[in-house]
């Protein structure tokens, strides 16, 4: 909550103004009530027929006012609302794209978007509307009671008889009610996951046949949602009849006891009738209370989860000022120095050495698992290393501004993500003045220009319409478009066919600037003319050398060679 408040400090005149609209119009409401006291003490029963005009345009001119007034304090408290809204989700938005790898590893896609809809939704509906409504119905309560205690101090003992127990019920009430918003909002979370992954990956739950199994999945969470709904009801109907009894048990207070007054004449029927009146300013702050609170619980519970995210720190950060470092300040020699590094407790990498100077091309092979992904992971500084040191032109890589390193290093995942865009989008997701024809040549893309719509046509979110081969060479077009001095390839031409794979690396020599390579591969044709593959197994270089050093000695790498010895030969006879 504290962070919400830092947020209203940018509109303290506006918040002065609703307040200002919202006190006058109190006061203007606390007046209404004592002219009916003069109507019908004054002008009725005194006779006083001079009065009734003033009176009645006194009436009128509060209520026009008063109606004024509320627009006035509603518009400005929505208009807060909004932008306060609007800046913590860009706040929050900003924020979360600063984060590590690491946090999006344990953190899923479904429990972000809650975060960013959901949750910044209930902050709005508290600040454009229950804050302002709280603070108001507070400044009821304590000027009308003053008011009738200085009507008529007795009956407003008897009227406020009832409050310690209304305030009580709402303390327990919100008590209870917060807990059972929190336990909705973390569902409220899976629910978004759940259907979010479904949706992702609806191809492979039909190809599994699988729907059943997913929509029993989800009624099941539907299911304990209705449940905790349900229980959030009970809490409410526990305590909200309550509150609401007490509270009109005052009403029927005042008229027993007032009535009895005014037999026994030690009231006149006007101040019974304000009193009344200004009964009711009591009784909707304490008939609300339970209804706020509702809502301030669960925006406190919104507020607690978005804090969360908040208040996780990135992990990545720069280790010392180098402010003389720019893009161009690197040519691309990387070198790994006794490089270990664990996830938690577990060494994934250990002891790695390596040099790749500009312009080299180093191949990792090795099993699934062993770590190749990690190792390369480490040169942008997704990960952190855990011991040793990666210098990227002499530069220890933490000691280099995170974007001057990455701009430096394009990388091709081995997820194809394409973004919802134009072809011409995708490849320019950096480069956005860079003509894209060159980069669509080298990799191979020339499908695109048989497109319905060249590089204008628009592909899905994970380029639907494309096939696994086409969506490689466009994030392959993507990463040359960026003229990094690094470039990484993580299994990337897995989905090409051996010659479109063939001419892909061989355009890697035609790039425009002097590019140092990773490559990534489980196949000879995509490591063989590297200037060195290293072999890593349990996350240890086994093997390293060229391919023909490498044939030579006849290892793992050999034994992988003889296994596509066949493949290959072909490929050779194209060399
Ligand atoms: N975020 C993570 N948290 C914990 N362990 C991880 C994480 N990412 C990877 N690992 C583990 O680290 C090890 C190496 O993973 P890595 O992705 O580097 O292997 P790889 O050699 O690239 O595999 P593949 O060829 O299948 O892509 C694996 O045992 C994997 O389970």
């Amino acid at each position: 909550m504290k962070k919400i408040f830092k947020y209203l400090k940018k509109y303290k005149l506006l918040i002065f103004f609703a307040f200002f609209c919202m006190i006058a119009g109190i006061i203007l409401d606390m007046i209404n009530p004592y002219l009916m006291k003069i109507m019908v003490d004054d002008v009725l029963i005194g006779n006083k027929r001079n009065l009734l005009k003033t009176v009645l345009l006194g009436i009128a001119g509060i209520s026009l006012s008063r109606a004024l007034l509320g627009y006035l304090r509603e518009f400005t408290f929505d208009y807060i609302g909004g932008k306060v809204q609007g800046n913590i989700r860009k706040d929050l938005f900003k924020h979360i794209q600063s984060l590590h790898f690491g946090f999006f590893d344990k953190m899923n896609t479904g429990e972000l978007m809650s975060r960013i809809g959901n949750d910044i939704d209930n902050i709005w509906s508290l600040v454009g509307f229950g804050m302002g409504l709280l603070i108001e119905n507070i400044l009821y309560f304590i000027t009308a009671s003053s008011i009738i205690f200085f009507l008529n101090w007795k009956l407003a003992l008897i009227s406020l008889l009832t409050t310690p127990l209304i305030a009580y019920l709402a303390f327990e009430f919100e008590k209870k009610i917060g807990e059972a918003f929190e336990k909705i909002s973390d569902q409220n979370a899976e629910i978004n996951t759940t259907a979010q992954e479904n949706i992702s990956g609806v191809r492979l739950v039909k190809a599994f046949t699988r729907e059943k199994y997913e929509i029993k999945k989800f009624l099941t969470m539907n299911e304990k949602n209705y449940d905790l709904n349900v229980e959030k009801l009970r809490i409410w109907g526990r305590y909200f009849p309550l509150i609401e009894f007490l509270s009109d048990l005052s009403v029927v207070l005042v008229v027993v006891f007032g009535g009895m007054m005014v037999i026994g004449e030690k009231l006149s029927i006007g101040t019974l009738i304000s009193f009344s009146q200004y009964i009711w300013m009591l009784i909707w702050p304490m008939r609300e209370i339970g209804w706020l609170f509702n809502m301030f619980s669960e925006s406190k519970a919104s507020a607690k989860k978005i804090n969360k995210i908040f208040d996780t720190k990135p992990e990545i950060f720069l280790n010392k000022e180098t402010n003389n470092l720019n893009k161009e300040t690197f040519k691309g020699h990387v070198i790994f120095k006794n490089v270990s590094f664990k996830y938690e407790d577990e060494y994934i990498l250990k002891n790695i050495n390596l040099e790749a100077k500009p312009g080299n091309t180093i191949a990792i092979m090795g099993p699934t698992g062993s770590g190749k992904t990690t190792l390369i992971n480490l040169i942008s500084r997704f990960y952190e290393v855990s011991e040793g040191e990666i210098t990227f032109d002499g530069y220890n890589v933490k000691d280099i501004p995170l974007n001057i390193l990455r701009k430096n290093i394009a990388n091709v995942f081995q997820d194809n993500f394409l973004f919802s865009e134009s072809v011409k989008e995708n490849i320019k997701f950096v480069n956005k003045n860079e003509s894209i024809n060159e980069a669509i040549k080298l990799s191979c893309s020339n499908f695109v220009y048989n497109l319905k719509e060249k590089e204008n046509t628009i592909i899905g979110e994970r380029g639907i319409g494309l096939s696994g081969g086409q969506k490689q060479r466009l994030t392959i077009a993507r990463a040359f478009n960026k003229n990094s001095k690094v470039l990484i390839l993580d299994d990337a031409t897995s989905a090409l066919d051996m010659d479109t794979e063939f001419e892909l690396l061989k355009n890697l020599k035609k790039l425009p600037n002097k590019v140092t390579t990773f490559i990534i591969g489980h196949r000879i044709s995509a490591v063989k003319n590297a200037d060195e593959i290293i072999f890593i197994e349990n996350g240890e270089i086994v093997e390293r050398g060229t391919h023909d050093e490498l044939l030579q000695k006849k290892g793992k790498y050999y034994e992988i060679y003889e296994q596509q010895f066949k493949d290959f030969k072909e490929i050779k006879e194209v060399l």
